[in-house]
């Protein structure tokens, strides 16, 4: 099956884990070995899984938790055996998986750089021509010579990358590796995968950022349940997995079927070569998933942040922060463009003055985008009795690119003289917005820019 054009060719793989209900059944299954008694059930995590990734294409993982990127990945690396199938790898992998592989604990940084390199296929004098470079680019300073296992995740990361991009790999795998760690060190991993890529060298990508596939590669797939849903160019297969991850979880079924079928119909055969126009689907094919985009807006009712923090408060409680549309309706997964309302209620316990109640729109990492209060000086609310309660409501238009928000709620006023926070919420409630094919939105804010090009005098709009 094997063509010097193709990177990877992974045909009919398949991967089950047996999956024990008591700890002691494990040990059971290997005493009763001949009597051929199972004590476990079988966990079927890829299924049939069949593509062929082109020699200096850049390839997206994208999918659900559980869905079997790193199960993927693993197989393709060798670190773990297929049930069934056949993967062919044609060149020097190197592969950052998930943290704690590669790397072994006990050993300092400097004796993990040379076991890691010859692992991958370096001479020794290779290794040492190149060490300079690996600790420059990994910044750990003195760790270099301290055992692995008292690094932080960041330090790790850095080094296990230096010693990646360092090998000159034919083919590069990185597993989400990049989160961990700072901005300015994943700048720079990407400027040197850029590189690395522009060499000509085949690189998998696993990421949960639709941005960062979007970016970097050159097409994507989508793994859901095991199976490979969709192959395609990175936006098209990106809409697809969020239409997947932020829908009700009622319609995912259909969803999952009409993404399935969309595949079928447009893309032909499962073995799609990176050379293989990627076809365009068929609108008729979604089905139940235009159904879903007609939706303005709607609640993931699992969608709630995981970082809450709630201040002790004193002398007011604010009460169920969410956000709904106009009309009144819950909702977390929002349009670009549309108009909601952020609101709260806050019950008071002491009687308060001047009070005045904020919210705040954050990113993920925290970047503060928009917020708002009441009034500057609490003289709209000048005093509320002990028990008296209040709804705030915030409207705002929607202009945040696709992605995950959070947002903060806090009142304050004076109690006596004092002027003291009430009660203060961080990350009170969270929203995500949906991508919508067609706007070119590039980072967080979506402000309906509206490109131009004049070209030889002629106006034209982009549409
Ligand atoms: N050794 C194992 N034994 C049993 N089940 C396993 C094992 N390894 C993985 N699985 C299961 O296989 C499925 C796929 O796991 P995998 O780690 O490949 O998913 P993933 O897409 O990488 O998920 P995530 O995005 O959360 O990292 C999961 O349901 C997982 O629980």
């Amino acid at each position: 099956m094997s063509s010097e054009a193709n990177a990877i060719e992974i045909c009919g793989i398949s991967k089950s884990f047996p999956v024990y209900e008591r700890p002691h059944h494990r040990l059971w299954q290997m005493l009763s070995r001949r009597n051929k008694q199972r004590w476990y059930n079988e966990f079927v995590a890829l299924k049939s899984i069949d593509f062929t990734i082109a020699r200096g294409e850049t390839l997206g993982v994208v999918g659900r938790n559980g869905s079997g990127k790193s199960t993927l990945l693993q197989i393709i690396c060798g670190t773990l055996t297929p049930s069934a199938g056949e993967v062919q790898v044609n060149g020097r992998v190197a592969a950052l998986l998930e943290l704690g592989s590669g790397f072994n604990p006990e050993f300092t940084g400097r004796e993990n750089v040379y076991l890691n390199g010859m692992v991958l296929g370096l001479q020794r004098e290779e290794i040492d021509e190149r060490f300079e470079d690996i600790a420059a680019f990994a910044e750990i300073g003195d760790f270099m010579d301290r055992p692995v296992r008292t690094y932080s995740s960041g330090m790790y990361v850095r080094l296990a990358f230096a010693v990646a991009i360092n090998v000159d790999p034919d083919i590069l795998i990185v597993d989400e590796a990049l989160s961990v760690g700072d901005e300015a060190f994943q700048r720079k991993c990407f400027a040197r995968i850029n590189r690395i890529r522009e060499n000509g060298a085949t690189i998998l990508f696993v990421s949960h950022s639709a941005s960062t596939v979007i970016e970097l590669c050159d097409r994507a797939v989508l793994l859901d349940g095991g199976e490979l849903l969709a192959v395609g160019t990175p936006k098209h297969v990106v809409s697809r997995y969020q239409k997947l991850l932020y829908s009700p979880s009622d319609k995912v079924a259909s969803i999952r079927s009409a993404i399935k079928l969309e595949s079928q119909r447009g893309a032909g055969a499962p073995d799609l070569a990176a050379t293989q126009p990627v076809a365009m689907l068929a609108p008729e094919a979604l089905g139940s998933t235009e159904q879903c985009d007609e939706d303005e807006s709607y609640l993931e009712p699992g969608m709630v942040p995981k970082s809450t923090f709630h201040y002790d408060p004193v002398g007011a409680a604010i009460r169920d922060p969410h956000i709904e549309t106009e009309s009144g309706r819950r909702v977390n997964v929002l349009k670009v463009g549309r108009d909601y309302v952020y609101t709260y209620r806050v019950r008071f316990s002491q009687a308060a003055t001047a009070i005045r109640c904020g919210m705040l729109i954050k990113t993920i990492t925290g970047l503060e985008l928009a917020g708002s209060v009441t009034s500057w000086t609490g003289d709209n609310l000048p005093y509320i009795s002990a028990d008296g309660e209040i709804e705030v409501r915030f409207r705002f238009r929607c202009a945040f690119a696709s992605g995950s928000y959070f947002l903060n709620a806090g009142v304050q006023g004076r109690l006596g003289e004092e002027e003291v926070y009430l009660d203060r919420w961080i990350d009170a409630a969270m929203f995500k917005v949906i991508h919508e094919p067609g706007r070119l939105a590039t980072t967080t804010m979506d402000l309906d820019i509206t490109p131009e090009i004049n070209a030889e005098g002629v106006a034209m709009v982009i549409s």
